[in-house]
């Protein structure tokens, strides 16, 4: 459904993006994450239609990301979404949706079922006085109003607790178990992680793994082997057991970085006298993993430099001019 292909944002001299290419299928979640200024923004704007690539394809259906038609069908959700603060959740979603031109009748239907999946109470209270969580369920509403087949979200749970951010990651899967693609940034890796079909980690504007959380795993992670012996080994760390069996003997913990090494471990143990009792696998988490191919990076403070997208500027692309 998405193709990018050498797809590159340079502002000045600056690259933001330096050439990336990958594909998402329909139905897909596909997870863009990254340090702060990766370019995680600037690859969804593109692909929204809402910067121009300075070169390369963004490509929708095998139509430019940019065509007005592409975007009538898409749902964005920006990273920040200031709503109009005097409008209820009801008014301002018929507001978009008659931006959208969607008939009434539609337009009240849906926006209620949508709240209601997304459990919004309090619809008649004043969006200035929602919690951020209930804002962020309102601007999510709002990227559905047209029904669209694709959904991009810059950092939807950002900045939310544990159970909305649950909420909405949840809601996600739920609007890709019903057909519709959705692409997202996450600074969080647990969010990429529990809901994304495939990821792409960026670094400074640059694709540098990609994958299913588990492939990322195999290429680029460590699996490091605990080795518990009765006796101390060159190395070892003294422990006391905690297994039922065995609570408060001593035993020794090596941690060593492949099957063999394992063996020099079984045969030193046994030349001072001891044995091995238990051998522990442990996978790097992904969270370290990234960590690993991130460092040498310098990330950015701050976003985005330049536009902050505002209610009325992203309602006027709907069907508008694109960022240069
Ligand atoms: N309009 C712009 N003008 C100049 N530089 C920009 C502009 N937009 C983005 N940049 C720069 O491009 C780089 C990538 O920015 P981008 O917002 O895409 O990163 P990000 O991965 O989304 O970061 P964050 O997680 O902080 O939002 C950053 O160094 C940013 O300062």
């Amino acid at each position: 459904m998405i193709r990018a292909e050498g797809l590159r944002k340079t502002y000045g001299d600056f690259p933001a993006v330096v050439g990336s290419d990958f594909a998402v299928d329909r139905g897909e979640i596909f997870g863009i994450v990254g340090p702060n200024g990766a370019g995680k923004t600037t690859t969804l704007k593109m692909l929204s239609g809402l910067v121009e690539p300075t070169d390369g394809v963004a490509e929708v259906d095998g139509r430019d990301a940019g065509d007005p038609e592409m975007r009538r069908n898409l749902g964005f959700l920006p990273e920040e979404s200031p709503l109009y603060e005097d409008m209820t959740p009801r008014s301002y979603l018929r507001f978009f949706a008659d931006l959208y031109d969607v008939p009434r009748s539609e337009a009240s239907e849906r926006t209620e079922r949508t709240l209601d999946r997304l459990e919004l109470e309090h619809r008649e209270r004043r969006l200035g006085d929602m919690s951020k969580g209930m804002k962020r369920k309102v601007a999510i509403a709002r990227s559905l109003v047209n029904d669209p087949d694709l959904l991009i979200y810059d950092e939807p749970a950002s900045g939310l607790d544990p159970l909305t951010t649950n909420y909405v990651l949840e809601f996600t899967r739920e609007l890709a178990d019903r057909g519709k693609t959705v692409i997202f940034s996450a600074h969080n890796l647990y969010h990429v992680e529990s809901v994304c079909d495939r990821i792409v980690i960026m670094n400074r504007g640059e694709i540098i793994a990609r994958g299913t959380v588990p492939e990322i795993r195999a290429e680029h992670g460590e699996t490091t082997y605990h080795v518990f012996t009765t006796v101390a080994v060159e190395g070892s760390a003294p422990e006391r057991s905690t297994d039922s069996d065995a609570v408060g003997s001593e035993r020794h913990r090596s941690v060593v970085p492949d099957m063999d090494a394992v063996e020099r471990v079984r045969e030193r143990a046994a030349a001072n006298g001891g044995e091995v009792v238990d051998i522990r696998t442990r996978e790097q988490s992904l969270e370290d993993i990234f960590l690993d191919l991130a460092s040498g990076a310098t990330p950015e403070t701050g976003s985005a430099r330049g536009r902050q997208p505002t209610d009325a500027s992203e309602a006027g692309r709907a069907d508008g001019g694109r960022e240069r």
